[in-house]
């Protein structure tokens, strides 16, 4: 693990007297995970949007294996290989789960050029092999408007993956899902991690997601990181504690 495939220094974002981000700075090796936790208004979507080139920082910067993407537009970004999930599912009604996959895999083999990618021909084969492989195998010809909601979910984070996604930004991907689900996330993004390398960053409010996840935490307050910790570390933090925690986590 290199502890420099994404690196983050001195993230600063502003909207007018409102100060999202004021120096946010950490970094995350190769096929690292990071759970990023904070209250409401903290920056977590700020940095998300400043990651993908939805915003520009103010000042500070952002690096993938050594290329900057901070101030890049998105679709720059989308090439250098970071991939987001947002909270609500944006899978597409009519299509059936094949047709996602084949979808993103025709994006990562035409580059994400979309008249390319409709006048290509999926790969049925490595579709089925990769929902196999996520436990999603039976759903391969359901229409996604008929899914479950942590079905959804699950389809959206592994068509990143087949994108060709080096990181993956996931927010709050199991809000909604009920505690099976939960789990079944958790079990996909680790086995995502391990078998292909992508690394992941994660927004989530959800501290039983993140003690079962069992990655290094970031906690943020008011535009900056608080402390990073492992979560039995975060948790006895005074300070988190009484932050954002309180007694209930104790
Ligand atoms: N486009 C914008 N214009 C003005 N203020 C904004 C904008 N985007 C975010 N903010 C403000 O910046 C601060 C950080 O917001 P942000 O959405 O990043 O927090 P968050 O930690 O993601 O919150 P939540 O957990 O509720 O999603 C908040 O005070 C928010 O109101």
């Amino acid at each position: 693990m290199t502890a420099d495939f994404l690196n983050i220094d001195g993230l600063r974002k502003s909207f007018g007297g409102i100060h999202a981000l004021q120096g946010v700075s950490f970094s995350l090796g190769a096929a690292g995970i990071k759970c990023i936790v904070g209250p409401n208004g903290c920056g977590k979507s700020t940095l998300f949007n400043v990651l993908t080139g939805v915003l520009a920082p103010d000042s500070g910067t952002a690096t993938l294996e050594g290329n900057r993407i901070s101030g890049l537009n998105a679709h720059r970004v989308s090439r250098l290989g970071v991939g987001r999930k947002f909270q609500v599912p944006g899978v597409l009604s009519d299509l059936t789960v094949m047709e996602h996959m084949e979808i993103a895999l025709a994006a990562r083999a035409t580059g994400g050029k979309v008249w390319k990618t409709l006048n290509w021909r999926g790969n049925r084969a490595e579709s089925l092999a990769m929902l196999a492989d996520a436990g999603l195998a039976e759903y391969a010809d359901k229409i996604a408007s008929q899914l479950p909601h942590g079905i959804k979910q699950r389809l959206e984070i592994l068509m990143l993956v087949a994108r060709g996604m080096k990181l993956l930004l996931l927010d709050e991907p199991t809000a909604g899902m009920t505690a099976t689900e939960t789990q079944a996330t958790i079990d996909l993004i680790r086995r995502i991690n391990q078998t292909t390398g992508a690394a992941i960053l994660v927004i989530e409010h959800d501290m039983t997601f993140v003690r079962n996840l069992a990655c290094p935490l970031i906690v943020m307050m008011r535009g900056e990181v608080l402390r990073e910790g492992t979560y039995d570390e975060v948790r006895a933090d005074p300070q988190v504690r009484s932050a954002y925690l309180g007694d209930r986590h104790a």
